[in-house]
């Protein structure tokens, strides 16, 4: 296992005041954003002009998450932007080993996330190519909605599959993670873990992103 890491997504904070909002999350082991271009999901949010302006409001790693068609194409361009992780849905890349090794080529993290009806098994061989697997634990395209338990048994499977890879890739989950949630996903091998509206809609954020690492540490343990 890799250490335990909380990424808000600033996809629940006020996009008037982005770097305030940034700041807020200043307890965050990286800063997840999440690109949406109204075809891979129903909602629109932003693309590279306002990745490179974020870029340069924060030192923090950021962690893109990019929920558009044609990955192949348009991925490489958050790497060459200076993000340190992008992660492509497989559902949308036609050529994921060579997309993987595209974004490590320019310097980025390469991360493959699947949607929550999306099986493991067909990747199971390619995980060695990746730093970071995303498990989504709800369906893409909008924050606050509720966790899918439906999706605990793939964390396990894919945990054991990292476990026998041998080789230490992040098993990131997305999707209603919140202080009721996140023992569930810690517990079935998650280590990586998105939050967005149980981070912002807290009084202070900064500390409601301690409390959810305490809780993931704890049942990791
Ligand atoms: O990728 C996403 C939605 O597609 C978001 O990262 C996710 O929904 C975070 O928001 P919340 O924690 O409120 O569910
Ligand atoms: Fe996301």
């Amino acid at each position: 296992m890799t250490g335990i890491a909380i990424n808000p997504s600033i996809l629940s904070a006020d996009f008037s005041r982005l770097a305030e909002e940034i700041a807020r999350i200043d307890t965050s082991d990286a800063i997840h954003v999440d690109v949406m271009d109204n075809h891979f999901v129903p909602n629109l949010t932003m693309g590279a002009p306002v990745v490179k302006a974020i870029r340069a409001a924060t030192d923090k790693p950021l962690d893109i998450h990019l929920m558009i068609e044609d990955a192949d194409r348009w991925a490489p361009d958050y790497a060459d932007l200076g993000a340190e992780s992008v992660t492509f849905h497989v559902e949308a890349s036609g050529a994921p080993i060579r997309l993987a090794r595209e974004l490590r080529a320019r310097g980025a993290e390469a991360s493959m996330a699947l949607k929550p009806a999306t099986p493991i098994e067909p990747y199971m061989d390619m995980l060695t190519e990746l730093d970071m697997v995303l498990l989504m634990t709800v369906e893409p395209g909008f924050g606050g909605q509720s966790f899918l338990d439906v999706v605990l048994p793939k964390i396990q499977r894919a945990r054991k599959a990292i476990e026998d890879s041998g080789v230490p890739i992040a098993l990131q989950v997305d999707g209603g993670v919140s202080a009721d949630t996140i023992e569930r996903a810690a517990e079935a091998g998650a280590d990586v873990f998105v939050a967005g509206s149980a981070v912002y809609s807290a009084a202070d954020p900064a500390k409601a992103i301690d409390e959810l690492r305490e809780l993931a540490r704890t049942a990791q343990r």
